[in-house]
């Protein structure tokens, strides 16, 4: 891979930006700047702020161990050549630059459907050239071990998010502050939650064996970690309740954050990057000069930025703005050796002692603007948030159809997408009223309604449709027993199948989605003579026959369902040869006809197959009804296609997938993305 990705070298915008920073360390020497030659030290000897504690400018040992190469470097060359600090600062700076340029990679893959306007909001952000370049801030590394720890969360990689995010502690315990805003994350997705343990206790060893030597053995560290670096600053701000009791406000707003996030219950990663953008802008409006910090803020910003809209995009520059004209007026300018502007020596603290009327207006100005992006920030993205309606009610997903019509297969399929700990199910088979054994079977068949309590099952499923578990038992196809009742937990998603899945009013009007399945009869036969002979253990006569008796029911009681089904799916042979030989064990290509209730989105649908997954695809209205249909011819389709083509279709669908979701092959695979495009298409946020 390129250490530069071609569009960025073709980018100016990108150009642009390294220019200035490598002009900005070449010119610069930010008053903020530590004196190089210490390690440890990131207190310049002419900087002098007397306000400020020495410990608050300390990082932990990652940050050592980043300044390290760049520090002995630098030195070597400055004692050869005898230039004072300036070429260990330039190598100093380089190493930001490199740190900047990392963290605008992680970002891009953050955000990866906008990866060019991050170029635009984040390489060129007046906040960070200013912060990081002018004022002299290195958050950035800490910032950077975050942002990547985030990526590795999305990226299904929970262990390495959370030695990752102990990498960001052991380099500023600032960061700290995202860990339990991600536990609560994690915890909150069923899919996500068996990752907490491995998360959290890969965050906990990196910390402790990177920070745990530092605080036996190294003084200024223990001391740094002790008064929690610049954390103290929380505590700043306390309000009076009189009789000497006071109360911390910072700590009050933060778990009343912590609480909101809790509460929520299963947040998107865009609505986990506001909480956190809003945690740090609370955090940053109600201390005072901590310009670093706002770094922290900058990836959070950006997530809403790339989401916002013109007006959003205004409000942040306005932000930015005002706290560049602030800090101009309190802080000192950089010095600029190359013209002869030496910096500021040590004594006078270059802050105003007490700030002018200006800066105060300036300030309060800032505080309002922060307030209001607060606010626009949290309402966009609980706006946005939960997408699906999950965290209110459960998805549920209804699956009708004749026996071996492919019910099982495809809620088999579907589960494979949400995830184990995401999805539960509830079927049909097991409220059948008889064994197999059972003398009424002779007057009825399965596909009377009168042989199965359809009551207790649309009771059961809408019992996990409402969050409650339900005891159940299971009808065994093996055996042809009922199994002793056992537990159904509710889950995000609930797959209720079976023969009459559809029938009750009430069961249907709380499902999310309702799929009837219809089979070519040929076919049909040919599976379910293949399944019930070889796999059931039935004779080739009464599975026949057992066909032929329940052909009266199912005009009767299964077919009618079909007009309540937003999809109908029907497998077609593609080869009708194949299906004549019911011992035929291999592979049976297929075509699929999608019947959609709802036909917004099949054109699209119909393109994508085509483009993304090389399939055949005949669109036609279908016959005397607004909903359409389309043929798909398809058998050879890869997983890794459907895959792409979901993302296209639903980008939201990120919130809704396990974290490795198993799309399969073929007709199956399509079936799948139909599915899941319809829940999109009927998905609350959508109407
Ligand atoms: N999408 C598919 N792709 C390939 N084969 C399929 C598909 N759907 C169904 N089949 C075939 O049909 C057979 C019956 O499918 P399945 O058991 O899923 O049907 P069902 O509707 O659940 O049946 P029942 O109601 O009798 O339990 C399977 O064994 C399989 O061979
Ligand atoms: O229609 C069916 C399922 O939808 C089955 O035929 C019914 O459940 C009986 O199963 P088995 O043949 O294993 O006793």
């Amino acid at each position: 891979m390129a250490l530069i990705p071609h569009e960025l070298l073709r980018d100016r915008r990108f150009l642009a930006g390294l220019l200035l920073r490598l002009a900005a360390i070449l010119l610069l020497v930010p008053r903020m700047q530590p004196d190089w030659s210490s390690l440890f030290q990131w207190d310049a000897p002419w900087s002098g702020d007397e306000g400020v504690d020495p410990l608050d400018s300390l990082y932990g040992p990652v940050m050592v161990a980043l300044k390290a190469p760049f520090t002995a470097i630098g030195t070597l060359a400055d004692s050869l050549l005898g230039t004072g600090h300036s070429l260990t600062r330039f190598a100093l700076g380089l190493g930001l630059i490199i740190v900047d340029y990392a963290l605008l990679l992680v970002l891009r893959g953050l955000y990866r459907d906008s990866e060019d306007r991050v170029v635009l909001y984040y390489w060129l952000s007046p906040l960070v050239l200013f912060i990081v370049y002018w004022h002299g801030q290195a958050d950035l590394l800490p910032v950077l071990l975050t942002a990547a720890s985030l990526l590795l969360l999305r990226r299904s990689r929970p262990r390495a998010a959370g030695a990752m995010l102990g990498l960001a502690v052991a380099t500023k315990v600032s960061a700290l502050a995202v860990l339990p805003f991600l536990l609560i994350f994690l915890w909150s997705h069923r899919r996500y939650r068996d990752t907490v343990p491995g998360f959290a206790l890969a965050c906990g060893a990196v910390i402790l064996v990177l920070l745990g030597p530092w605080m036996v053995f190294a003084t200024e560290m223990r001391q740094m970690l002790a008064a929690g670096g610049e954390l103290h600053r929380v505590f700043n701000l306390t309000i009076h309740l009189g009789e000497g009791q006071r109360l911390y406000v910072i700590p009050i707003a933060y778990l009343l954050l912590l609480y909101g996030a809790w509460h929520v219950g299963r947040m998107s990663f865009n609505l986990l990057y506001t909480v956190l953008g809003t945690a740090y802008l609370v955090l940053l409006l109600l201390t005072p000069e901590s310009g670093g910090w706002y770094l922290w803020l900058v990836p959070f910003l950006l997530s809403y930025q790339l989401r916002a809209g013109r007006s959003g995009v205004a409000l942040t520059y306005g932000f930015a703005g005002v706290f560049i004209l602030l800090k101009l007026l309190v802080a000192a300018a950089p010095a600029v050796p190359l013209l002869g502007l030496e910096p500021v020596p040590k004594g006078p603290t270059g802050l105003a002692p007490e700030p002018s009327q200006l800066a105060t207006a300036l300030l309060s100005m800032f505080v309002a603007l922060g307030g209001i992006l607060n606010i626009t920030m949290l309402r966009r993205g609980f706006g946005e948030n939960d997408f699906f309606g999950i965290a209110r009610q459960p998805l549920a997903i209804g699956i009708a159809g004749d026996s071996g019509t492919g019910k099982d297969t495809l809620a088999l399929a579907l589960g494979g997408l949400f995830g184990e700990g995401a999805v539960t199910g509830i079927s049909g088979d097991d409220y059948h009223l008889f064994e197999r054994r059972g003398k009424l079977w002779q007057a009825f068949t399965h596909l009377d309604p009168r042989a199965n309590d359809l009551e207790a099952f649309s009771r059961d499923a809408l019992s996990l449709i409402d969050w409650r578990p339900i005891m159940c038992r299971h009808y065994d196809h093996a055996t042809g027993l009922f199994t002793p009742p056992r537990l159904i937990r509710a889950s995000d998603v609930v797959l209720v199948t079976g023969l009459h899945a559809l029938y009750a009013p009430a069961l249907r009007a709380q499902l999310r989605t309702a799929v009837f399945l219809d089979m070519d009869e040929g076919l049909r036969r040919f599976f379910k003579i293949r399944r019930d002979v070889h796999q059931r253990g039935h004779t080739l006569e009464k599975v026949v026959a057992s066909i032929e008796r329940r052909r009266a029911d199912y005009e009767a009681f299964i077919r009618p369902q079909r007009e309540h089904a937003d999809v109908v799916f029907s497998l077609l042979p593609a080869d009708p040869e194949l299906i004549r030989d019911f011992d035929h064990m291999g592979p049976v290509p297929l075509k699929l006809r999608v019947r959609l209730r709802n036909p917004i989105g099949l054109d699209r649908l119909a393109r994508l197959l085509i483009a993304l997954c090389g399939a055949q695809v005949d669109v036609a209205p279908a016959m005397g009804s607004a909903a359409a249909e389309i043929v798909v011819d398809g058998n050879d389709v890869q997983p890794e296609d459907i895959h792409l083509t979901a993302l296209q279709l639903v980008p939201e669908l990120e919130e809704l997938l396990a974290r490795n979701p198993a799309w399969q092959t073929g007709i199956t695979g399509i079936m799948q993305l139909v599915v899941l495009q319809q829940i999109a298409e009927l998905a609350p946020k959508r109407r």
